[in-house]
């Protein structure tokens, strides 16, 4: 622990999978650690479980246990917020700690759809606190490179296409109706699970812009629909000046290769490995045929990038973020939206206004 970096003390909403991925890497003992993070509170549906979380995963550590959510928004010693519940509920979540006056980092996908979105930005902008969605994703220094490479050194020259695909057998068939991956009414379906990741990389490959920055693609989108929910979601993103990125998901099967992203330009092409998600290493090929591979250090599973951009913005009193502000999330959800207006993958509360 070191006095000249900013403290972040978290209250933690949900104790499913991705609040664990998330508490384990933020006690993580990391030498360039640009934030120290405390969990303070950990709240839950059953206090039980807040109490087998806290067990497992921050042993030895004595963060306030409480079987709700809203002991954690009231807790006078928690900076910020972290939501990880399904996407369904991320809006009231979201309003319940903004009302109450803490920063948030909800997960992705941030809400339902970007309507559900601009009423928490709104919120989150009259009571003055920060607030970000967990896209995690791009705030690892491997995807902070590829960008730099592409855009910025214009080591590929002109980009002309862009693949990312995210698949992954979620063996759908096997969950209860209840599922987040399998009920519309908590946000089920390939897209805003895992299809997000595919097209924020269709749109970073694509395009130096964010946010009201960026350009906006045309979009030609079919989805697979079973059960009420998108099992297979494909879209083609068609820019003003001819680019394509191709984006895809599949709840049902397990990817094809380990290059989840290709990024092609008039002078060479960027081959991604690993998950759309959590991308292991890149490699570089250029057409004068020479090649050189990207390999990253990344301690437990990199949740905490996003974490230390959080901490330094919340400590020089920023309500938001650079990489992902918030009308990088309104577009992104914008685009969803549309890819869901062709697709036919409804939920209930796209009715609600
Ligand atoms: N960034 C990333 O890599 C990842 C992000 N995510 C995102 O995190 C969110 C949660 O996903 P995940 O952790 O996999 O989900 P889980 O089902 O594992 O956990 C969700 C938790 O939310 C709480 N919850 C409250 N209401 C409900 C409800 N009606 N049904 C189910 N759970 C409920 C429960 O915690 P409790 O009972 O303790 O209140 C539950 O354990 C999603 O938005 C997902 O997109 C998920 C995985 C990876
Ligand atoms: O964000 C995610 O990435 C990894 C997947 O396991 C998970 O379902 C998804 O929510």
């Amino acid at each position: 622990m070191s006095n000249s970096i900013p403290t972040l003390r978290w209250g933690i909403i949900a104790t499913g999978l991705i609040s664990s991925w998330f508490v384990d890497d933020l006690v993580l003992n990391r030498k360039d650690a640009k934030a120290n993070h405390i969990i303070q509170a950990i709240g839950s549906s059953s206090i039980d479980k807040a109490r087998a979380f806290a067990e497992k995963h921050l042993s030895g550590q004595n963060p306030a246990i409480y079987g709700n959510y809203d002991e954690v928004y009231a807790d006078s010693n928690v900076d910020i917020i972290y939501i990880g519940t399904p996407h369904a509920l991320h809006k009231k979540n979201c309003l319940d700690a903004i009302g109450a006056g803490k920063h948030v980092l909800c997960e992705k996908a941030f809400t339902l759809n970007a309507r559900e979105a601009r009423v928490v930005f709104e919120a989150a902008k009259k009571r003055g606190v920060f607030i970000m969605e967990a896209m995690w994703t791009r705030f690892y220094p491997l995807t902070r490179t590829v960008i730099s490479l592409i855009h910025e050194q214009r080591a590929i020259g002109d980009i002309q296409r862009v693949f990312c695909d995210f698949a992954m057998d979620q063996k759908i068939a096997s969950l209860g109706p209840e599922s987040r991956l399998k009920d519309p009414a908590l946000g089920a379906g390939s897209l805003l699970d895992i299809g997000i990741y595919s097209l924020t990389w269709g749109l970073l490959g694509s395009d130096s812009g964010i946010g009201a920055e960026a350009q906006t693609p045309q979009i030609a989108a079919k989805q697979t629909i079973q059960d009420g929910f998108d099992v297979a979601t494909s879209a083609i993103l068609l820019y003003p000046n001819g680019r394509q990125a191709i984006v895809s998901s599949s709840n049902l099967v397990d990817p094809k290769s380990n290059i989840i992203c290709t990024i092609q330009g008039s002078n060479g092409h960027i081959d991604i490995a690993g998950f759309p998600s959590a991308p292991e290493y890149f490699t570089l090929y250029l057409k004068d045929g020479s090649s050189k591979k990207y390999e990253f250090e990344r301690p437990g599973r990199g949740f905490y990038w996003e974490a230390d951009a959080v901490a330094l913005d919340i400590a020089a009193g920023r309500v938001q973020n650079q990489i992902m502000p918030w009308a990088e999330t309104v577009r992104v959800l914008e685009l969803l939206d549309e890819i869901r207006r062709q697709g036919g993958a409804k939920f209930p509360q796209d009715e609600v206004v």
